[in-house]
């Protein structure tokens, strides 16, 4: 796989040193990867992106895209001579310019490659309409039709689909995914959101006071997480206690890990059931502890 972007030991603080933001972070992005930088608020996802971008500099490292060093100790260049391009969070649609002319705002490309891309991404019935006048799952294809227009060597996404309505969201999520894949872009997606991140990701980096936690494809990441962190930002985790945890690996497990009825020879009082539509969570209280349990099954119940 050839590595797109590389990122090796980027360092950045805030306020005099004293908020860390990015702790020697390294790692790279991979051609034709959508790659998720995943945290809560205020982990230093967007820093990140911003560092990446040239919209912000680093307090030391190296960054790296195509073939390029566009940042190190002796090099920063600017935004415009990055190859990138930037999607925000709500598009930054210019609301005086028309779909077309804001598709072709900035970039040296030819009418006819204005057309071709807007034909791609099915917007070319917009072309004299104003943003105003377009849906918001347009206004997303707008925005993407006008970040690919120069062939970017990495499409930075600045968490695209928040404060959308999950229904939206849904269908842009999977537009958002198609379009990526179509045009075979390598794109960095930043997220709060796990499902995004899940759904949209070939690897996901977990992010967490400046520090990058663990990264790998959704499905390591999930079952296989580094960190007690890791593994209770991904979903809810019961900490097995000594006798349970014989015969796993883990000290910790995933709550769909445990079946009942299956061989699950513990006497247990069950604390509580609370159904959520297509599963049961079954809280079960042993002596000492409490261990939880999702149930697929009504009969078990
Ligand atoms: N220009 C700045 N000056 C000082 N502190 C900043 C600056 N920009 C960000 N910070 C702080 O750095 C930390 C990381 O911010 P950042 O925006 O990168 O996080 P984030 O993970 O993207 O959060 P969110 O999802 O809320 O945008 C936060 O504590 C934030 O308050």
């Amino acid at each position: 796989m050839k590595p797109i972007v590389s990122i090796e030991h980027l360092h950045k603080r805030f306020c005099k040193g004293s908020v860390c933001v990015a702790n020697e972070i390294s790692f790279t992005i991979n051609e034709g990867e959508i790659f998720s930088v995943l945290g809560r608020s205020g982990s230093g996802k967007t820093t990140l992106l911003r560092m990446i971008s040239g919209l912000e500099n680093p307090d030391s490292g190296t960054i790296c895209i195509g073939n390029t060093v566009v940042y190190d100790a002796k090099t920063n260049l600017p935004p415009n001579q990055r190859e990138i391009a930037i999607v925000f969070q709500n598009y930054a649609l210019l609301p005086h310019l028309n779909i077309a002319q804001n598709i072709a705002f900035g970039s040296k490309a030819s009418s006819e490659e204005v057309l071709h891309v807007m034909q791609k991404t099915k917007i070319e019935t917009l072309s004299s309409k104003y943003p105003h006048e377009i849906s918001g799952g347009q206004q997303q294809r707008v925005a993407l039709a006008r970040a690919i227009l120069d062939k970017p060597k990495i499409l930075l996404l600045d968490e695209p689909l928040s404060n959308i309505d999950t229904e939206l969201r849904t269908i842009l999520r999977s537009e958002l995914k198609e379009m990526i894949k179509l045009f075979g872009i390598t794109a960095l997606f930043i997220t709060h959101d796990k499902e995004d991140a899940f759904y949209l990701s070939d690897r996901i980096a977990i992010m967490d006071g400046g520090d990058l936690l663990q990264i790998g494809t959704p499905k390591e990441i999930y079952n296989r997480p580094n960190s007690l962190y890791c593994a209770n930002f991904l979903g809810k985790i019961n900490i097995l206690p000594q006798r349970f945890s014989q015969g796993f690996q883990k000290r910790y497990c995933r709550l769909d890990a445990i079946v009942l009825g299956k061989g699950f020879s513990h006497q247990a009082r069950i604390q509580a059931i609370v159904f959520y539509g297509n599963f049961y969570e079954i809280t079960l209280a042993f002596e000492e502890e409490t261990l939880m349990a999702y149930s697929f099954d009504d009969s078990s119940v």
